[in-house]
C-alpha cells in the first residue's frame, strides 16, 4: 500500500507526519527505523501520527515515535507542526486544538501570524515523574557520568529531560556527554540531555542530545525543560527566549503549578507517498 505523508519541521527538528484518520496503516518499530534513515528511507527525527481521539473531549490523539522506533510521551516542535498539519489537511477548522498524548493533554493554538502557541501543561520535577532514580525532588542532582561529576536539573514535560548548565554551548561536550547521559542507568526510560548557556535572565542558548534521535537542531520540550529548571534555580525569569541551533522559541512560565507555554514556527516542506514493505 502507498502511505501519504507530509514532511515538516519546527526549527529544523524534522518530522514525517501521517494522517491515520483518513488512512489506515500499522507502522512497526523496524519500519519506523527504516523510514527514519536519511539515506535508505525518508529521513526524520520523529514520526508524528494523527489519530482519532480516544477521549471525547479531545480533537485528536497525537502519537510520537523517535528515529529509533521508540514511542514517546511528547514532542514540542512536533505539536506545532501537528496543529498546522490538521488544519492544512482540513481535519479541523479550529484555531484551538486539544490533543491527547501519552504524556497528557496539550492545547495547540494557531496564531494569526502563523506561529503556533502550545500549552504544555505543568512541568514536573519529582524524580518519579521522569522516571529518575533519586531520593527526593531537588533543584540540582549530582550525576556521576563518563568519569565526571555533573550537577543537573531534571524535569518532565510528559517526557524526561536532564539539563546541564554550560559556559558556552559551542564548546559543550554534547557528542561525548549526550549519549552517556541519555543512557545513564539512573534514567530507567533513558532521558533527553540539554546543554544550557545562560545569556541573561530572559535569554538562553541551548543544544539538546535527544533520547532516541541524537542531537537535533531544536527540541521543543527540551527548551521548556531548560527554562523551567532555570527559573526554579533562580537563573531565569519568564518570558525566556531560547536560541537553539535551528532558531528561537519563546517560553513562558509563572512557576509552581502554572501551565508552561511555548511559541514558535511550524513549516511544511513537501508531501509524499511511500510504499510500506
Ligand atoms: N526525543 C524526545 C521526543 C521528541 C522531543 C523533541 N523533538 C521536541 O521537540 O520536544 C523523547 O524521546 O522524549
Amino acid at each position: 500500500m502507498l502511505l501519504h505523508f507530509t514532511k515538516m519541521h519546527g526549527l529544523g527538528n524534522d518530522f514525517m507526519v501521517v494522517d491515520l484518520v483518513t488512512q489506515r496503516a500499522r507502522l512497526e518499530e523496524a519500519q519506523i527505523r527504516r523510514l527514519a534513515d536519511r539515506r535508505f528511507g525518508i529521513g526524520f527525527d520523529q514520526l508524528l501520527v494523527v489519530e482519532p481521539p480516544r477521549d471525547p473531549d479531545m480533537d485528536f490523539r497525537y502519537r510520537i515515535f523517535n528515529a529509533d522506533g521508540s514511542e514517546v510521551e511528547n514532542c514540542g516542535n512536533g505539536a506545532r507542526c501537528f496543529a498546522r498539519f490538521v488544519r492544512d489537511q482540513r481535519l479541523t477548522h479550529k484555531h484551538e486544538i486539544r490533543v491527547e498524548t501519552a504524556g497528557g493533554p496539550l492545547t495547540l493554538r494557531v496564531e494569526d501570524d502563523g506561529q503556533v502557541r502550545v500549552d504544555m501543561g505543568v512541568p514536573r520535577f519529582a524524580p518519579e515523574a521522569l522516571p529518575f532514580d533519586a531520593a527526593e525532588d531537588r533543584l540540582r542532582h549530582t550525576l556521576e557520568v563518563a568519569g565526571e561529576r555533573l550537577e543537573i536539573g531534571v524535569a518532565s514535560l510528559g517526557n524526561p529531560h536532564a539539563v546541564l548548565r554550560v559556559e558556552d554551548v559551542d564548546t559543550a561536550p554534547v557528542a561525548r556527554l549526550g549519549p552517556a547521559i541519555e543512557a545513564h542507568p539512573r534514567f530507567p526510560r533513558r532521558v533527553n540531555a540539554g546543554f544550557m548557556q545562560v545569556v541573561s535572565p530572559h535569554e538562553i542558548r541551548l543544544r539538546v542530545y535527544e533520547r532516541g534521535s541524537g542531537e537535533t537542531l531544536a527540541c521543543g520540550t527540551g527548551a521548556c525543560a531548560a527554562v523551567a529548571c532555570g527559573i526554579r534555580q533562580g537563573l531565569l525569569e519568564s518570558p525566556v527566549t531560547v536560541h537553539l541551533p535551528g532558531g528561537d522559541l519563546r517560553i513562558e512560565w509563572a512557576g509552581d503549578d502554572a501551565h508552561l507555554t511555548m511559541t514558535g514556527p511550524a513549516v511544511r516542506v513537501f508531501d509524499g507517498r511511500v510504499a510500506l514493505g
